[in-house]
């Protein structure tokens, strides 16, 4: 548990710091502030001991735009390799057969090959009409919702996790029967109380530091019932997606249905039974999870910054659209403002350690790194580094990223490009879902500010998950019709 000596340059989160969520029900955001921030902003860098080692994990844009260079130094690395034997790397791939490969963690021809496959699937035109309609769904059950609870606030998370599993599922996977039982939430759907429950078993503090533990699942009941859930929901997925879009296949329809490329890819051998499950899980985790917790971010913020919210229904209440459909979504400047600096302040994956040190290397030109050693980034401190966002980095002030569609797609891509807006990963390696992900907020975000006025339930405490995806933990939301 002593942090390693290399490099000497920056300093180590005393080890007990990582105890602290897995002893103390604490909130991230604050242990971050009180024993990490001051550390890593001094220095760029620090060594911080997590998923059972010791990483470095860089702050800095500069040595971030480095990492996401030099690939060839700083491999591209995931869980199965990282830790191979964990209930994590067990979801992405299968620990029993050979180690797991997907299109997040692979690298070279392996990762490209992927990549031909999937990309097409999503990055192809999305059909607005899908999520506007799973939108006015959303829109029906809050209100539904808050009509039974009167003053009282609704819990939104697993709300959220069946409309972005609904729009997922209908735009990328082309199964609209599937995501239309998402979106009726009366009715249970397996796919999703499953992954709802395997989740409760993921995310524990003592299993993500230590996951050594996961080995021990004949003693450890929740281990052996993690890998038992996960195998469900594998097959599940599989099960519900790939034979349905199969049927369009061989009518020749839909070349560019994510599960029909997969699909034709497993059939003629380019994929393996193994890489079409890892890939899959991988894609559908990915593509669900990160958008609705940027919707549970993004309300929050709006909910807690009340004169942000109202600004922002100022701006877009008095658009007469006759129909949603004809909108085009990206010429919003403030809705997309807002939802950029959500995604900034709160990025739905606030620490990725998700490079290997194939060689020795010297990041910034004076730190040496010794071959090995597991190096990430905290995307959550990068997008609020003062020197690059200026003094009032931890306000939430959508102005900041211009006042038109030009100033603002300026900003943005030079932030992204210079690494102080991190959130989407970057370089060759940046989010394939960016594009599809934005659309489904600026939908939400625009239907829901149109119809309501929402606030934080005053009963629910303001406090972050303890590890895991940071995001405010179970919160409540008040919404007022309009
Ligand atoms: C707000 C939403 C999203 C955020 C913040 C986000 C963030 C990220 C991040 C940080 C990575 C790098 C992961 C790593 O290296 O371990 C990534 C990669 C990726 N994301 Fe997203 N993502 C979002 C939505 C989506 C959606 C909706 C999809 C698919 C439908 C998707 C598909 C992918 C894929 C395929 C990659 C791998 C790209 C590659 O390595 O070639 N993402 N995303």
């Amino acid at each position: 548990f002593t942090p390693p000596r290399h490099p000497r340059e920056i300093p180590s989160v005393p080890f007990w710091v990582t105890l602290l969520p897995v002893l103390f029900d604490v909130d991230q955001q604050q242990i971050f502030e009180q024993y990490i921030a001051t550390r890593l902003y001094r220095h760029g860098a620090i060594k911080l001991f997590f998923a059972g080692q010791w990483n470095i994990i860089v702050e800095r844009p500069e040595f971030i735009s480095e990492v996401l260079k030099r690939e060839q130094i700083y491999n591209k690395s995931g869980n199965q390799k990282k830790i191979p034997h964990s209930v994590l790397a067990d979801f992405l791939g299968d620990h029993v057969l050979a180690a797991g490969s997907n299109i997040i963690s692979a690298r070279g021809e392996e990762w490209r090959c992927y990549r031909t496959i999937i990309k097409p699937g999503l990055q192809k035109v999305i059909d607005t009409k899908r999520i506007i309609d799973n939108t006015r769904k959303l829109r029906e059950t809050f209100r539904q919702m808050q009509g039974k609870s009167i003053q009282k606030g609704i819990p939104i998370q697993e709300i959220l996790q069946r409309y972005s599993s609904a729009n997922l599922l209908c735009c990328i996977f082309d199964c609209p029967e599937l995501g239309s039982q998402m979106m009726s939430m009366e009715h249970d759907v397996l796919l999703h109380t499953t992954q709802l429950t395997l989740k409760r078993y993921l995310f524990r503090p003592i299993f993500m530091n230590f996951p050594v533990l996961d080995r021990l699942a004949s003693v450890i009941p929740s281990r052996a019932k993690a890998r038992r859930l996960i195998r469900q929901f594998s097959e599940l997925l599989q099960a519900e997606v790939i034979p349905s879009s199969g049927k369009k296949l061989q009518n020749g329809e839909n070349a560019n249905c994510l599960g029909d490329r997969l699909r034709s890819a497993w059939r003629d051998g380019t994929l393996n039974t193994k890489q079409l499950r890892d890939n899959l899980n991988v894609l559908y985790v990915a593509g669900q999870e990160n958008p609705q917790l940027l919707m549970v971010s993004s309300l929050y913020l709006l909910g807690k910054h009340s004169e942000i919210q109202e600004y922002l229904r100022e701006k877009i209440k008095d658009l007469s659209i006759s129909n949603l459909d004809d909108l085009d979504w990206r010429s919003l400047p403030y809705l997309t403002a807002t939802i950029l600096e959500c995604l900034r302040l709160l990025p739905p994956i606030s620490q990725l350690v998700n490079r290997h040190v194939a060689e020795p290397a010297c990041l910034g030109g004076r730190m040496h790194i010794p071959r090995g050693t597991y190096i990430g980034y905290n995307s959550y401190a990068t997008n609020r580094d003062p020197v690059a966002w200026g003094p009032d980095a931890n306000d939430f002030r959508p102005e900041r990223w211009g006042s038109t569609d030009e100033q603002i797609s300026r900003k943005y891509r030079s932030a992204k490009a210079r690494a102080e807006f991190i959130s989407f990963h970057g370089g060759s390696r940046a989010c394939l879902g960016e594009k599809f992900a934005l659309l489904q907020m600026r939908i939400s975000l625009f239907v829901l500010a149109r119809a309501f006025r929402w606030e934080l339930d005053p009963e629910w405490k303001d406090q972050m998950t303890p590890a895991g995806p940071l995001h405010p933990r179970g919160v409540r939301l008040v919404f007022k019709k309009l």
